[in-house]
């Protein structure tokens, strides 16, 4: 698949759930081959629903969502979706969880399951793959949702508040998996979050959603990148304070 065949775009998507007001209008968003895209906003401002447009799970009242050049109409495999919650069917095994995207379209393999297992082991919960997901904790689970989502290795990965109930500790070493998994597959990633910082120390592009528009998006270049502590840059906290004021105009902190 080529670089451009690989971007996802949102053209002036305008949506309204069936007889009420109008939720999303005008938004637009462009992630390149290999973005880490996220998008903030206050609760209840659109971002949910514009991930499911951007899935294909809603249609747009207007505008498009593409991929390349092609218009998306439906669900695409080559979408994948992590919720809030991890979801995992209670009944199957990790593994057998992990494989499911798999398992609903043809027989799994012993190269799947191979597969399944290496996205285990790089999310470090290999030990626990013949595990029922009442035996894990909250960010295994997550950890598990994660491999899932990869394991038929979607050239794009839609998120939405994945990490939200876990503790801030295990949420970093969840978004250091991710960070691992994505650059290694070369995903391009769409992820939903209220966490100002959890964005910056993410993306490679920040969106901000307010009433259902993205009114401000801004490239991150935080330096040091690939290491725990660029979380802490100066430039990055700099850039949250940015966000922080696209956010809040009217406190008057900083008007972008
Ligand atoms: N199925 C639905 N039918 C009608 N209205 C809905 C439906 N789903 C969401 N909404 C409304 O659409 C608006 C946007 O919801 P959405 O879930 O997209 O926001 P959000 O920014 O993701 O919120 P949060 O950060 O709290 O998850 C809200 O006012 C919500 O009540």
């Amino acid at each position: 698949m080529t670089d451009r065949a690989r971007a996802l775009t949102l053209q002036q998507v305008d949506f309204a759930y069936p007889g009420e007001a109008p939720i999303l209008q005008d938004a637009s968003l462009s992630l390149a081959q290999g973005d880490f895209h996220c998008l903030v906003g206050r609760s209840g401002c659109g971002k949910t629903t514009l991930l499911k447009i951007a899935a294909g799970l809603l249609r747009p009242t207007a505008g498009c969502v593409r991929i390349g050049d092609t218009i998306l109409d439906g669900p695409s495999r080559q979408i994948g979706f992590v919720f809030q919650t991890p979801s995992l069917l209670d009944w199957r095994s990790v593994l057998d969880n992990v494989l499911l995207p798999i398992s609903l379209h043809r027989s799994v393999t012993a190269t799947d399951r191979a597969r399944a297992m290496d996205l285990l082991a790089l999310v470090g919960i290999d030990a626990h793959a013949q595990r029922y997901p009442c035996q894990m904790s909250g960010g295994q689970q997550s950890r598990v949702s994660l491999a899932r989502a990869l394991v038929t290795e979607p050239p794009f990965l839609l998120m939405d508040e994945p990490f939200a109930a876990v503790d801030a500790i295990t949420r970093e070493d969840l978004q250091n998996d991710l960070l691992r998994l994505t650059r290694a597959q070369g995903t391009t990633v769409l992820f939903v979050t209220h966490d100002i910082a959890e964005a910056v120390y993410l993306a490679s592009h920040v969106s901000v959603m307010q009433s259902g528009r993205i009114t401000r998006s801004l490239a991150i270049d935080v330096p040091e990148r690939a290491s725990g502590d660029s979380r802490y840059h100066p430039q990055a906290i700099r850039q949250c304070e940015e966000i922080k004021a696209a956010l809040a105009p009217a406190l008057g902190t900083v008007t972008p």
